[in-house]
């Protein structure tokens, strides 16, 4: 199947869920990426707002002994910017959550781990997102191309392969509610 029927059947499945199961799920990937070795030692680490009932780690932002940071979509980048439970957001791009624009961006040295949202992840780490390529474009980047990355999906889009187009790059482990894998 082409990314383009793959991704509009796994996000009918995913938005088939009961909010109950969602729910569920998503606690159990918190608890999974809690209980991980590269979570414990990682203070600054990158998230997103759950949207079109991605797994929600909202759990994971009441810990405010780290440093979360969140996407802006600004033409075809992101930028990132620091946010804490009660600061201010505005709905972006898309209908997505974001920071406010005003709240301080991130510098990338400060980085330890990047959690990153995906329609489906394969066996071999490869991921697919909604079509934007905005984390292909990250992750290619000088400064951020060697930073841990954790695709967030849950089991039923775990698959055994997608297909890989030249810009895609592996990530370094997934998280679903029933796994944490870290493929190197
Ligand atoms: N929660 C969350 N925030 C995120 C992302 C994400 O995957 N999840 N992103 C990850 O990159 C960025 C937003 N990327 C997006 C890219 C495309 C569409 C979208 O709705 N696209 C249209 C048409 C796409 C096309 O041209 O094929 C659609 O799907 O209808 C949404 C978000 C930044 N923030
Ligand atoms: N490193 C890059 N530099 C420039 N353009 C890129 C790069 N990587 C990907 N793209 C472009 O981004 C588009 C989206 O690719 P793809 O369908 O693989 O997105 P995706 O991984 O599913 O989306 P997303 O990262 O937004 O969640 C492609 O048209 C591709 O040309």
């Amino acid at each position: 199947m082409k990314k383009t029927e793959l991704r509009r059947s796994l996000l009918k499945k995913r938005q088939s869920m009961s909010v109950a199961q969602w729910k569920q799920k998503s606690d159990r990937i918190c608890q999974n990426l809690i209980q991980s070795s590269i979570f414990a030692r990682s203070k600054t680490i990158l998230a997103y707002f759950s949207f079109r009932q991605e797994p929600d780690l909202s759990f994971l932002f009441t810990d405010t002994s780290r440093c979360w940071g969140f996407p802006r979509c600004i033409d075809n980048r992101l930028i990132w910017h620091y946010w804490m439970p009660d600061d201010p957001v505005k709905t972006g791009n898309y209908g997505i959550i974001e920071p406010s624009p005003n709240a301080s961006t991130i510098n990338p040295v400060e980085v330890d781990l990047i959690l990153v949202p995906c329609v489906a992840c394969d066996y071999q780490g490869y991921r697919l997102g909604y079509g934007g390529g905005y984390y292909d474009r990250l992750l290619s980047s000088a400064e951020w191309e060697n930073k841990p990355t954790i695709g967030i999906v849950f089991e039923f889009a775990y698959i055994f392969q997608l297909p890989v187009d030249p810009w895609d790059k592996p990530l370094q482990g997934i998280c679903t509610e029933t796994e944490m894998k870290m493929f190197l």
